[in-house]
């Protein structure tokens, strides 16, 4: 079966005019199976999000090939990507970026009309959604009158609403107090498992990265195995 996200040989740098030019990635590789779950650990700097921007076609590597569930995408216009960053992946920030004006379900209905789902079952999911992280008293309430962890909760709803088969999120509960992020990130941790898909999930916290199945720190711009 082929790999949920492959990456090879990914360089990056940021090129700010001569003689500040930063390296982050440096040849690193990168094979997450259908299913499996990985933490990516690294301090702050290392290039994790940069990492994860690259493996969800948010942004493009200077060298390299980028895989999504055996297709290569490096080479693919901004259309492909799109349409692949839509339909097979979910994205997951340290700030939730719900939109404020919309509702818990609307958020999650939206990328489902976007991809052309019948509103009905767009709402019928997005119901379904909110009730598995324990939300369904809060379906119409809009971003303002949730607290922080249930913000997050509906983020990661709304990165599964078109069943991607890939989840990747930079530090998901970075942003919430040690209580309800460990509450938060096994709601997460659950729901991954539940779907199936396979997850790569940066964050500091070494205890939430041993429940992974593997845990994988950046050296020199490297991926490398705890
Ligand atoms: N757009 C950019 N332009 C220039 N330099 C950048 C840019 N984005 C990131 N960098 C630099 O690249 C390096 C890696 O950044 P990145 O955000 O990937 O690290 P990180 O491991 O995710 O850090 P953190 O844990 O603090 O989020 C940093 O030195 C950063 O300053």
């Amino acid at each position: 079966m082929n790999d949920a996200l492959r990456l090879e040989g990914i360089e990056k740098g940021y090129h700010l005019g001569k003689p500040n030019e930063i390296r982050v990635l440096n040849g690193a590789d990168l094979a997450l199976a259908p299913g499996e779950m990985a933490a990516l650990v690294a301090p702050s700097g290392a290039g994790k999000s940069t990492l994860l921007h690259i493996a969800g076609l948010l942004d493009t590597a200077d060298a390299g090939r980028v895989l999504i569930g055996g297709e290569e995408m490096s080479g693919k216009g901004d259309r492909a990507r799109t349409r692949a960053r839509r339909q097979r992946i979910g994205f997951v920030y340290q700030f939730h970026h719900l939109l404020p004006e919309f509702t818990a379900a609307e958020n999650i209905v939206l990328p489902q009309l976007a991809d052309g789902t019948d509103p009905k079952i767009a709402r019928a999911r997005a119901e379904d959604l909110l009730g598995r992280v324990g939300l369904s008293h809060r379906l119409d309430h809009r971003p303002a009158e949730m607290s922080g962890g249930e913000q997050q909760r509906t983020a990661f709803c709304r990165a599964l609403a078109n069943a991607p088969s890939l989840l990747l999120a930079d530090e998901p509960t970075g942003n919430l107090d040690p209580g309800s992020s460990d509450t938060v990130f096994d709601t997460l941790v659950a729901l991954v498992r539940e779907t199936g898909m396979a997850a790569l999930i940066a964050t500091h916290n070494l205890e939430l990265a041993g429940r992974m199945d593997r845990v994988l720190r950046m050296q020199e711009g490297r991926l490398v195995a705890t």
